[in-house]
């Protein structure tokens, strides 16, 4: 919540600190599929509208993680793996990270709206709402489930891409959603499971806290086993192909085989091992999404 922690000694802030306060490395995966939305799509927009409109979700999306910075400061401040942030660190002042989030989102939105649609901005103020207040100020400090809802704003930006495009929404842009929406368990659950302690100790609910490490596994598997249907029909669609088609089936085949092995290991394996199979599950999560929607762009450009 903001901002009432305090923090260590301020120093002074460079310019990467205003950079990491936009989240670059996950926002790149973000941005990425919200390229291949577009790209994908049967409208073919003018190079410089389709580099404008990425642009500008990558700015949305960047300000939402400034936003998330902002209210969620205090956590950070306790968290191992955020506590270097700009804020935690007193380089930044939660202030700083405010207005920042909030003038970035006006700017993004104004300027896809005027750049690509209003539709498209819309649904990207809509997106970035929905990670700044319903996940972050709303669901991550009040239930276990705070990522399996929240994930729903991890997947809009290939839906954004496809409406930058198209001005609207179809059976391929849902799809894409889909596939993101039922992966973010896994992705993150993976990461909980290293970082329990964490969680704990900021005292946010997330399922390995709540329900221990081996419902969280139960989960992770029952999720990878949900999401495969959506990968494969996503190939059966318009934006599909026998080189999409191919790597889903293999990114399928292994997700599930390597949930099913986190699923049977016990605690006592995973402290012994430091957390080995679950640390490289997390890994080949982000593998999997970027090697689907990479596949897509691949299917698109070839055409067979
Ligand atoms: C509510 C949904 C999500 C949650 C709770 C979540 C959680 C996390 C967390 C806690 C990390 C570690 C971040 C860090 O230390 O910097 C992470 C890493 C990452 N996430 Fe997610 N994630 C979600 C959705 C997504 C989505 C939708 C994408 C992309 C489409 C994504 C892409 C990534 C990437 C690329 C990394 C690795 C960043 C790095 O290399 O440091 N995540 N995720
Ligand atoms: C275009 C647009 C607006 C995109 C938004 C995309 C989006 C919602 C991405 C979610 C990614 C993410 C880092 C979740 C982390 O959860 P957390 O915030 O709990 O992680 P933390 O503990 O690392 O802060």
């Amino acid at each position: 919540m903001a901002d009432t922690t305090t923090y260590e000694t301020p120093g002074e802030a460079q310019f990467g600190d205003y950079v990491a306060l936009l989240k670059p490395r996950v926002m790149s995966l973000v941005v990425f599929t919200a390229f291949v939305g577009l790209i994908v799509a049967p409208v073919h927009l003018h190079p410089l509208v389709a580099f404008c409109s990425v642009l500008f979700i990558a700015i949305g999306g960047g300000a939402s993680g400034a936003l998330n910075m902002w209210y969620d400061a205090d956590i950070d401040a306790v968290m191992r793996r955020t506590k270097g942030r700009p804020i935690p660190s007193g380089r930044v002042t939660g202030g700083e990270a405010l207005g920042l989030g909030l003038a970035l989102s006006g700017i993004s939105v104004m300027m896809l709206g005027l750049s690509a649609n209003w539709f498209a901005a819309g649904f990207l103020a809509f997106t970035i709402f929905f990670y700044a207040v319903i996940y972050t100020m709303w669901l991550k400090r009040s239930t276990p489930q705070n990522i399996v809802i929240g994930g729903a704003a991890g997947a809009f930006p290939p839906m954004i891409g496809w409406a930058c495009a198209t001005g609207g929404i179809s059976i391929e842009s849902l799809l894409m959603f889909a596939l993101i929406f039922f992966w973010t368990p896994p992705h993150f659950w993976a990461l909980a499971l290293f970082m329990k302690e964490d969680y704990h100790n900021a005292g946010v609910p997330m399922l390995t806290v709540t329900h221990g490490r081996q419902v969280t596994r139960r989960h992770i598997f029952a999720y990878t086993l949900v999401l495969a249907p959506f990968a494969i029909w996503l190939g059966l669609t318009s934006v599909g192909g026998p080189i999409y088609l191919t790597a889903a089936v293999v990114l399928n085949a292994l997700f599930i085989w390597r949930g099913w092995q986190v699923m049977r290991r016990t605690d006592e394996q995973s402290y012994g091992d430091g957390h080995k199979a679950e640390k490289s599950f997390f890994k080949l999560s982000l593998y999997y999404l970027f090697a689907h929607f990479a596949a897509l762009l691949i299917q698109h450009w070839v055409g067979v």
